[in-house]
């Protein structure tokens, strides 16, 4: 079975074509010692409606199913822009709705991410404007196709988010955990931010994470575009009055690769093929 290895700003995800994949097969991809490791997957097949080029679907590490990542839908549109369309602008459908990018680069595009919400089902008993106090922050609520909880602190450099991290992505104020990112102002239009994913932990940088921030920015009176400088790079967000978010950035490939017959068979000791895999060894 063939895929593609990509990061962005160091956030790497693994891309496969038409597969279903169970979730424990996910965890065995994202592995870095038994898998070729990864900071999630992704998965591209045909829509099931006219209108788009694909169908993305995205998986963390711990075989959860999650709505949208800002730097996977980069990675998947600069792959589709590679393997599936010449058209610089289209449209991919997702759990979050529809992502339109603009490819600006055979390595960049921005994305139209949509309008992002201080509150959501994801955090049920907010107040209007999604603040809130968690582990003993104070935080911003962002729903940018997935939840965020954004967290301005005075030194995120200072913090050890695999200590801190855990209980506020599984606490009781998110009934579908949530993605944490870490903040501080550096310029009127800057920020720096770190990031603690749900489904995944500390990772180089999120688009979707990055984008939280920068309208927790944006909402105290900050200036759009918004620079947010991640551990793995920077990336661009504009948002606008409405709180619509468009994210710019960079993303490219590692190598491609097959899975191994012993990976689709389970792996040594793992005894016989799981479900989804054998289908694709019968194919192959
Ligand atoms: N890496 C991401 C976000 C991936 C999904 C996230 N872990 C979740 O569960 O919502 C990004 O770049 O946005």
């Amino acid at each position: 079975m063939r895929f593609e290895k990509w990061q962005a700003l160091g956030n790497d995800y693994l891309i496969f074509e038409e597969v279903e994949l169970s979730p424990n097969t996910v965890q065995r991809l994202c592995d870095p010692h038994f898998g070729p490791g990864a900071d999630g997957v992704l998965v591209l097949t045909k829509p099931d409606e006219p209108g788009y080029v694909a169908r993305l679907r995205i998986f963390n590490p711990d075989g959860s199913e999650a709505e949208l990542s800002g730097n996977g839908a980069r990675e998947a549109i600069l792959y589709l822009r590679r393997h599936w369309t010449d058209a610089d602008t289209f449209s991919i459908q997702t759990l979050a709705g529809e992502i339109r990018p603009t490819i600006l680069s055979p390595t960049t595009c921005r994305v139209d991410m949509g309008r992002a919400s201080l509150t959501s089902p994801n955090y049920p008993d907010g107040p209007p404007d999604g603040t809130g106090e968690v582990a003993g922050y104070r935080f911003q609520h962002v729903a940018i196709g997935n939840p965020q909880c954004a967290i301005r602190v005075q030194d995120p450099d200072a913090l050890d988010l695999q200590a801190i991290g855990p209980q506020i992505e599984r606490s009781a104020l998110f009934p579908n955990r949530t993605n944490v990112s870490f903040w501080k102002e550096v310029a009127p239009d800057t920020i720096r931010a770190r990031i603690f994913e749900r489904g995944v932990g500390e990772t180089l940088s999120s688009g979707t994470g990055a984008s939280g921030a920068a309208v927790a920015h944006v909402v105290r009176g900050g200036d759009s575009p918004v620079t947010v400088q991640l551990d793995g790079g920077e990336l661009v967000v504009d948002v606008d009055e409405s709180l619509h978010v468009d994210l710019t950035g960079w993303a490219e490939p590692i190598y491609a690769a097959q899975l191994s017959e012993e990976f689709l068979a389970g792996g040594l000791g793992g005894g016989s093929p799981p479900e989804d895999l054998k289908q694709h060894m019968e194919a192959e």
